[in-house]
């Protein structure tokens, strides 16, 4: 409040300040007392449609753009990186702008710089290999499972992303489910509609006896860095027996410092909590942003069989029996299309992550202060009607018809998740997602093998007979979604498919560590 009047005393001597339209503020709170803790980005959409493409408003003392067009966002986020990299204060994560812990949401020092880049050149080497098989092989087992258990599909979607991930990691599928629950707890504790200490913040700063937000983070944190230290030091080990693959992220690391010279793997505690942070955190942070999509992939297929039925039929075309691999890629743009409205249609990251302006500027003739959290509203974005025309629902023509603004040409190469039209769903500039290649990947097969193997639909109430409704729109609200928990109902396509998903299975048991 103190604050709040010296800035007006302040305002009163200087004439008008430029600024971008928005919602109208009051005193104090600006618009805290409207803005939701859940679905924020429905009503971002609605004060963009009313105050246009670039809006600021304020929530207590911090001010916010919101963007919602393309240029914008690239002039702001891209051309002026160097000014918007930036990463805003989550209050209820501790010291997270310092690092090691999540990369992702660091500022931009010599810490986030070293983990990007050696992730970003671990992530690149893996594509080359395509992941080494593990999303078909882990496909495998999650078909196997749905046709034992159909009734968890939600739950073994997570698993086989988590299971990827730290197959990819530590060569250890099993730490898989651990994972999709401690990144979906990180996840809570980061987002608006997590702890209340992330809106009304001074609850954080109670003293510890009475502060549960805080006790609870020091456990949470403390754990998750123990579980990745753990698992960092075991793959050590596996490495100076000599059994540790070298398809994984650990191999990379330790091979590096044997290079440098360090044979025998000796680290202070310091250097194995950093680099168990970085290879950790990669791991965490690849679970929640495919299984969300996946599943509201499962959700449009069952919704709209047509799209479902035209997806089959390619794939029956072009694989018959045989289960889909990454090798059927060009020939499925069908299945491609699909997969890349579904990330249009229910953005996985709809408010976009937030970038903050690191020093004072001046866009457009508006001053913008150090401090300003901008945030590029995916939700907005993917719903502007020049590019993508009936935004609100699953259109995946858009993707495969000449006509549509977001048609590209070949085919067989687009739609993807590495390159072309709705790049914007990875964010911008400097701090780019690292993850485009194994989304590109793991949701193709995913996609793909799941048709190939399941006709789907909305589950029929054994009661009365009628479809169980889904809420397309029931999210958990985190940074990154996932939908609400919801029914389907799924046959398997043939017996024969049946024999061969059972087949599948038990050939890769053994090596899956089931
Ligand atoms: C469909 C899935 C995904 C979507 C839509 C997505 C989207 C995003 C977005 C919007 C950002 C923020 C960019 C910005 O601040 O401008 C981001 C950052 C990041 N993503 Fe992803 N992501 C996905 C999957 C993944 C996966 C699978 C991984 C890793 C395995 C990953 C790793 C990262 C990392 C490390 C960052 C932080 C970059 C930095 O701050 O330097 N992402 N992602």
């Amino acid at each position: 409040a103190i604050q709040q009047i010296l800035s007006w005393k302040k305002k009163k001597s200087v004439t008008t300040v430029a600024k971008f339209p928005g919602p109208k503020q009051y005193p104090f709170v600006g618009r805290i007392h409207d803005l939701p803790r859940f679905s924020m980005w429905l009503k971002f959409k609605e004060w963009a449609d009313e105050h246009g493409p670039i809006f600021q408003t304020r929530a207590v003392d911090q001010t916010f753009i919101i963007v919602s067009d393309e240029k914008i966002a690239e002039e702001l986020l891209v051309k002026r990186g160097h000014i918007y990299s930036g990463r805003p204060q989550i209050r209820s994560l501790i010291n997270h702008k310092e690092g090691v812990g999540y990369s992702a949401l660091m500022d931009r020092h010599d810490t986030w710089k070293t983990q990007r880049k050696w992730a970003h050149a671990a992530m690149a080497e893996a594509y080359k290999h395509h992941f080494y098989g593990h999303c078909e092989k882990e496909m495998k087992r999650y078909l196997g499972l749905l046709l034992i258990d159909p009734a968890r599909f939600l739950d073994y979607t997570r698993e086989y992303c988590g299971r990827v991930m730290s197959r990819l990691a530590w060569d250890d599928a099993t730490q898989g489910k651990a994972n999709g629950d401690s990144a979906d707890t990180t996840l809570h504790c980061m987002s608006v509609s997590g702890p209340i200490t992330n809106t009304v913040t001074p609850l954080w700063h109670l003293p510890s006896f009475m502060n549960p937000w805080y006790n609870f983070e020091i456990k949470r944190e403390k754990e998750q860095r123990a579980w990745w230290l753990n698992n960092f030091r075991l793959a050590k080990d596996r490495m100076l027996k000599g059994t540790l693959p070298n398809d994984t992220w650990a191999y990379r690391y330790f091979e590096q410092l044997k290079r440098e010279g360090n044979e025998s793997l000796d680290q202070e505690e310091e250097q194995e909590i950093f680099a168990s942070c970085m290879i950790g955190f990669v791991n965490l942070v690849g679970v929640v942003t495919i299984s969300g999509p996946l599943k509201f992939f499962l959700m449009a297929m069952a919704l709209h069989p047509e799209w479902q039925r035209k997806a089959q039929e390619e794939i029956d075309r072009v694989c018959g029996d045989r289960m889909p691999t990454m090798k059927d890629f060009p020939d499925l743009p069908t299945v491609r299309a699909c997969l890349k409205e579904t990330v249009r249609w229910r953005s996985g990251v709809p408010l976009g992550v937030p970038h903050q302006a690191e020093r004072d500027d001046v866009f457009r003739g508006v001053p913008i202060k150090k401090g300003t959290i901008i945030l590029a509203c995916e939700w907005s974005l993917n719903r502007v009607p020049e590019k993508y025309p009936d935004g609100d629902n699953f259109r995946p023509e858009r993707w495969l018809e000449p006509g549509w603004p977001t048609y590209q040409e070949p085919l067989t190469r687009y739609p993807n998740f590495r390159e072309g039209q709705a790049m914007h769903s990875f964010g911008w500039g400097r701090r780019t997602c690292l993850g485009q290649n194994i989304v590109d990947d793991e949701m193709f097969v995913f996609g793909a093998s799941y048709l190939w193997a399941f006709k789907s639909g909305p589950k029929i109430c054994p009661r009365t007979g009628v479809p169980v409704p889904i809420d397309t729109q029931a999210t958990n609200s985190h940074v990154i979604l996932e939908p609400l928990p919801y029914h389907l109902s799924f046959k398997v396509r043939s017996e024969e498919r049946a024999r061969l998903i059972l087949s599948n299975y038990q050939e890769v048991m053994g090596e899956l560590k089931v």
